[in-house]
């Protein structure tokens, strides 16, 4: 079973805005209201891929309760726990490039933790646990540590896709994965503009803090596969962004997508990136077919 953990989920309202003018009334061209979060959405994109998850985290308020519907309506599994206080908004305003203001959410207290942890005590051997996005602030950063040593018995695989301290407080416990941009890896090492050299040297000290494979995605310029005993680069494929919300979630996606059926690191970082630009590409999440029409223009190479 593949269980996705969102600390933090949000209510994605994506709105274009052409053109956008500061300090004036601005109208909207196009918008939509999803179920977001980092986990929530690579439990979107499983569904879309007719794989089964569920979906844990903590909800609350109208856009909690907006969340769970949407998702019941899309028959992704949710087994949440319920907070006090609304769950975020997050706006994402495209405008030709795009801008993000991310929402507080509301605290999580120790009861709820308790609850979590039941919950992922039912866990068993051979399931892939993906915990991803921000920690709210009521949780401390090493939280996804915590979760990792919690689970570390169960032989429970686990993806962790976050960035800042909560990624590297959580290298110790030694995730199967985890999948930072460039900038997010860079950000680890106070260094910016990696070029792919420099990201497999820092991905490389990554391995020797105890995480087992890493991807570094690097939007348009491709991604990086590494563990200790493979180096890879993957192209992306060519075409254009409509919108990158969640495309970063569907690498983590479709990697768990393949990887839970064919067991194979290769294949299943070949089949994230299509899944990742398929996303991209689309004002949606992608859908099998997507995938498998870039499929073929990744080209995978040891470094
Ligand atoms: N210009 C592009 N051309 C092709 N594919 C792209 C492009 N930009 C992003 N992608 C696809 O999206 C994936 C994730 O992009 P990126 O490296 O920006 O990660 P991210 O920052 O985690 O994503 P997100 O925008 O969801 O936060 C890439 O690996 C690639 O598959
Ligand atoms: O604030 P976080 O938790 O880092 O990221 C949250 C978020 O930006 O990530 C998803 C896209 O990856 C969105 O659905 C959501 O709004």
């Amino acid at each position: 079973m593949i269980y996705t953990l969102t600390l933090n989920p949000s209510v994605d309202y994506i709105v274009s805005v052409d053109p956008f003018e500061f300090g004036k009334t601005n109208r909207t061209a196009t918008e939509m209201k999803n179920p977001g979060g980092k986990g929530i959405n690579v439990s979107r994109v499983l569904n879309n891929l007719n794989i089964k998850t569920k979906a844990l985290g903590f909800i609350g308020g109208f856009t909690g309760g907006f969340i769970e519907q949407k998702l019941r309506e899309e028959k992704v599994d949710t087994d949440f726990i319920q907070v006090n206080g609304d769950t975020r908004i997050n706006i994402k305003l495209q405008t030709g490039e795009e801008t993000e203001i991310n929402g507080q959410s509301p605290s999580v207290d120790q009861e709820h933790l308790n609850t979590l942890l039941e919950k992922l005590h039912v866990l068993q051997e051979g399931d892939l646990l993906v915990l991803a996005g921000s920690v709210p602030k009521s949780l401390p950063s090493n939280i996804y540590y915590s979760l990792l040593k919690e689970v570390e018995e169960l032989g429970v695989k686990v993806i962790v896709d976050t960035s800042g301290e909560a990624l590297e407080k959580s290298f110790p416990g030694n995730p199967f994965l985890i999948k930072p941009n460039h900038h997010e890896l860079g950000e680890l090492f106070d260094k910016s503009d990696l070029t792919v050299k420099d990201a497999v040297h820092y991905g490389r000290r990554i391995l020797d803090k105890g995480v087992q494979n890493i991807i570094v995605s690097m939007a348009g310029e491709g991604a990086l596969f590494l563990n200790k005993e493979i180096t890879l680069f993957s192209n992306v494929p060519k075409g254009i962004v409509k919108n990158s919300v969640g495309a970063g979630d569907s690498v983590v996606a479709g990697f768990v997508a393949s990887y839970s059926q064919h067991n194979d690191l290769v294949k299943a970082f070949q089949y994230g990136i299509a899944a990742g630009s398929a996303t991209a590409f689309s004002n949606h999440f992608c859908e099998k077919a997507e995938i498998e029409k870039l499929i073929d223009e990744i080209e995978i190479t040891k470094l």
